[in-house]
Order: C-alpha cells, then sequence, then structure tokens
C-alpha cells in the first residue's frame, strides 16, 4: 500500500472511532456490570456469564469461537469449583498475512461501594472524562478496545491488515488456572500459526506518556495458617492462659519483612541477577515524576526518594507484601473472641533470576523457624497456592518497534520503554510454552487504579487506545517478509 493510501485509511478508521465512541462506551459499561470476580467462589457463576457475553461480542466480530472447557478447581477447603471457559477465536486466515493472537482477561479483582467508591462498582460511570468501574482498566476495557479496533475494520468493510487470534480468559486474577495445560494441548494446534502474541494488562508509567513493556515480576502466594482448637473462644475465659492462634500469626507476619521494605527470609536475595551498568543507565534515562507516582497511590511518603532507587525496587528487586487475613475479626465494633484458626496471605513479586520452588522453600523454613521459638502448641500449615514467573522481552524485537510507530502515529511521541512490578502469571508460559514472541501494550494511564477503589480508565485513553491499536495492525502488517522467528523468547528468567 502507497504512504498516501496508508495515510488516507489511517485516517478513515480514525474518524470512525472517533465517531463511535459511544457505541465503545456503552459496550464496556455493559461488560462493568458484571461482576465477574474470580477471587470469590459464590460469583464464579458471573465470571461464567462473563465469559459468554466475550464469546458473543467475538462472533459479533464474524470470529470463530471455541468457548473451551477447563474442568474445575479444587478449593482449600476440598470444595469443587467449575472453572470458567477459556475462549479461543479466530478471525482471518489469509496465508500472505502474519497472525496476532490477542490475549486478555475479564475476570476482575473483588470490589464493594463501602470499600470507599465513590459510584456503584459496577455502573460504569463518567465523571470529568474518565470511566469508574471495576474492570475498567484491568482488563475489560482494554480487552474491548482491541476488539474495536478490529471491528473498525470490518465495520469499514477494509480487508484486515492480520490475522486475528484471541485468546480471553477468566481466571488471570486467581494466577490463570488451567490454562498452562491448554497452552500445551494446543501447542501444535490454536498456536502453531500465531506470529506473535500481545497483551495489554498493564499502565503506563504516566498519566499523560505512552509506554511499552517489556518485562513484569512474578508472585509467588502463600498462605500461612494457624490452628488452636476446634472453636472460637472467648477471651475473657480463656485470654491469658492459652496460645492464641493470631499472636502467633502476627509475629510470623511480623518478621517477613522490615519497615524499610527488605525482606528478612534468609537467602531470598541471593538468586537475584546483578544489575549491570547498562541497564543501569537505562534507568536514568527514564522520565519519572515521583511526585505524581506518589500522589497516585494516595500516600504521604515512600521508601525511596531518588527515581532510580524507586524504579530499581519496583521492577528489579523482589518485594513482599502482606494482603490479608482469614478467619480474624473484621467487622466495625468489638468482638471479644478468641479466633480458633486464621489464615495470612501474603506474596513475593519475584525477579529474575528467582527460583519459585527457591522462594518456596525459603520461606517455609523461615517460617517454622520463626514459629518453633515461640514453643507454640498450635499447628503450623504453610502453602504456596499461586508461583508465577517473572517475563522479560527483548526491546529490539521488529514487534517493538511497530508498537512504537502507531504510538508515534497515534499519540504524537514516542513511548518510554519500561518494566512493570505487577505480574501477569500467564505471560512467561506462553512465551516458554509456544516459543513466540509476545509484546506487552499497555493503555491505561499510571492513575488508574487497577485493584483499588475508584478504578477507572479514561475515555481519552479507551478511544486513543483503540486507535492505536488499529494503527499498531497496519504497521504489523508491515513487519510481513521480514523473519519473525525469535532468537530464543522462552528463555528469559
Ligand atoms: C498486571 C495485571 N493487570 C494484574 O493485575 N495481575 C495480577 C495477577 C496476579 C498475580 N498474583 C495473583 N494474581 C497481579 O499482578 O496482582
Ligand atoms: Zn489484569
Ligand atoms: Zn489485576
Amino acid at each position: 500500500m502507497s504512504l498516501s493510501s496508508l495515510s488516507a485509511l489511517r485516517t478513515e478508521i480514525f474518524h470512525y472511532i472517533d465517531a463511535h465512541q459511544s457505541d465503545f462506551i456503552e459496550n464496556l459499561k455493559e461488560w462493568v456490570a458484571v461482576e465477574s470476580d474470580s477471587v470469590q467462589p459464590d460469583l464464579r457463576k458471573e465470571v461464567i456469564r462473563m465469559m459468554s457475553l466475550a464469546a458473543a461480542r467475538l462472533a459479533a466480530l464474524g470470529a470463530t469461537v471455541n468457548s473451551v472447557s477447563l474442568g474445575s478447581q479444587q478449593l482449600l477447603n476440598g470444595q469443587h469449583l467449575p472453572l470458567p471457559p477459556v475462549i479461543l477465536g479466530e478471525l482471518g486466515k489469509d496465508p500472505q498475512n502474519l497472525t496476532i493472537c490477542f490475549y486478555g482477561h475479564v475476570d476482575v479483582q473483588p470490589a464493594k461501594k463501602e470499600d470507599g467508591w465513590k459510584t456503584d462498582p459496577f455502573t460504569l460511570t463518567e465523571i470529568n472524562g474518565n470511566l469508574y468501574g471495576r474492570g475498567a482498566t484491568d482488563n475489560k476495557g482494554p480487552v474491548l478496545a482491541w476488539i474495536n479496533a478490529v471491528g473498525t475494520f470490518r465495520a469499514l468493510k477494509r480487508a484486515m491488515p492480520v490475522n486475528f487470534k484471541f485468546v480471553i480468559e477468566g481466571m488471570e486474577e486467581a494466577g490463570s488456572l488451567g490454562l498452562e495445560k491448554l497452552l500445551e494441548e494446543e501447542k501444535q494446534g490454536f498456536f502453531s500459526d500465531v506470529d506473535y502474541i500481545v497483551i495489554s494488562d498493564n499502565l503506563w508509567l504516566s498519566k499523560k506518556k505512552p509506554a511499552l513493556i517489556y518485562g513484569t515480576r512474578g508472585n509467588a502466594c502463600f498462605c500461612v495458617e494457624v490452628e488452636g482448637g476446634d472453636k472460637d473462644l472467648h477471651s475473657g475465659t480463656f485470654g491469658g492462659i492459652i496460645h492464641e492462634p493470631l499472636t502467633d500469626l502476627i509475629a510470623l507476619l511480623d518478621s517477613l519483612v522490615d519497615p524499610t521494605g527488605h525482606i528478612q527470609i534468609p537467602g531470598i536475595y541471593d538468586a537475584v541477577a546483578v544489575l549491570t551498568d547498562e541497564e543501569k543507565k537505562l534507568y536514568e534515562s527514564i522520565e519519572y515524576d515521583i511526585e505524581e507516582h506518589k500522589n497516585n497511590s494516595g500516600v504521604k511518603k515512600l521508601l525511596y526518594s531518588t527515581k532510580e532507587e524507586i524504579l530499581l525496587h519496583l521492577w528489579r528487586y523482589p518485594s513482599l507484601s502482606i494482603h490479608g487475613i482469614e478467619g480474624a475479626f473484621h467487622e466495625p465494633g468489638i468482638k471479644t473472641v478468641i479466633p480458633a484458626k486464621v489464615i495470612g496471605k501474603f506474596s513475593i513479586r519475584q525477579v529474575p533470576n528467582m527460583d519459585l520452588s527457591d522462594v518456596h522453600q525459603r520461606v517455609v523454613d523461615h517460617l517454622e523457624n520463626v514459629f518453633a521459638k515461640r514453643n507454640s502448641p498450635n499447628k503450623l500449615k504453610v502453602s504456596m497456592p499461586l508461583g508465577a514467573q517473572p517475563w522479560v522481552a527483548d526491546v529490539n524485537d521488529p514487534l517493538y518497534k511497530a508498537a512504537k510507530r502507531a504510538i508515534k502515529t497515534v499519540f504524537g511521541e514516542d513511548p518510554d520503554f519500561i518494566r512493570d512490578g505487577s505480574t501477569i502469571p500467564i505471560a512467561r508460559i506462553f512465551q516458554t510454552i509456544t516459543q513466540k514472541r509476545v509484546i506487552m501494550f499497555p493503555i491505561g494511564a499510571a492513575d488508574d487504579g487497577e485493584h483499588s477503589q475508584n478504578e477507572k480508565i479514561s475515555r481519552f485513553n479507551y478511544i486513543e487506545g483503540t486507535k492505536v491499536f488499529a494503527a499498531f495492525f497496519l504497521e504489523i502488517a508491515k513487519l510481513r517478509g521480514q523473519s519473525h522467528e525469535t532468537s530464543n523468547p522462552g528463555t528469559n528468567n
């Protein structure tokens, strides 16, 4: 295609997207209205309903849709819960075209209005150009932006510049249960003709400047259970004469990380890849506004004061966070009870070259040591229900260059090349199993509040994000004929 006809096509596409903003927002409203929380078992039926909506939307695009059943999951209490199906979609099979596979998820984190939302989390609400609702940015908005972009080519009856494949799941927030097995099974089938995998499930580093992501941390999630007797007790009748499970648990949790954020588990930093001078320079050159990031968090002070220290500790070093305690009284008011069994939840965001089984073993050894010193008769159980590995890509890949050009076209500036401190559990597995190159192409801004109260995507990011994906398809089409064999996508740590 000549440069002028390419430019005319882009203009036509961008006009269409601008003119259909309301329809695209209505689609997001319909999706946000489904409480597809994959974490809470009693909402699993809503996740399954969400998968049907996503399948219907892909079918409306003209895609072939296969909803693959993944069986069930066994919860810690032994209960079996059906897993939502994974959608494998396909649109276009032109042998002249490259094939890009988009991965996204339509499950969400838990949300309740009383957590401090200013609007109902499951009613998409626009305020001052922001679209508020659970899943608006993580990840329903970006999934729909991609679908809107594909749909625009269809609506304009334009030839598809690439072949599309889709993997849409409903268990990402719970660690992508069952998906790895499906990838193994489909390696020679569905994935055999895929050239690239695209994920849009992260955020930019700033509110305004677009970014491309070339690395994410992994996540090892732990449960530490302390059990006393078989029932809760009156703290007046038994307080002072027993070893209390919650007191044991708090001591265990307190032993994990010091006030400077340093993890206290012996040897946990041993395997962390050494920082090279080249890498250090990369950090120095990244544009990053500490004040803006601090404001996005709502906290008064960060643990570090320089840009380099902050970015290194977000992307390049492990961190340990404590998430909650199951079984502890947490309602308003006072209940003078000694809980019989409590489960602490924490996770370690691990980085290259930390090994998951080594991390697991060190955590178990450390907690058992601390517990032994307490001479408590209570029972201790430590488990790692979820372990996701970090992922790193090569930014010199033509795929990143194509994305960079699309960003320049739509946003008028080059993207930041950044890492992300959070985790896409399946990214590394995708790369290892399929041996295809993966790119992370976010459209959400740094203040979108993933997993937080008042999650949002701005109208601007949602609509310009749709345009940037459409521009990306045209850029990928230009890669035809270039070698897209990967040097070695599966060897990062
Ligand atoms: C980055 C992505 N949008 C996300 O939120 N991922 C989750 C996945 C996860 C990791 N452990 C359990 N779930 C995250 O990083 O928390
Ligand atoms: Zn996500
Ligand atoms: Zn998430």
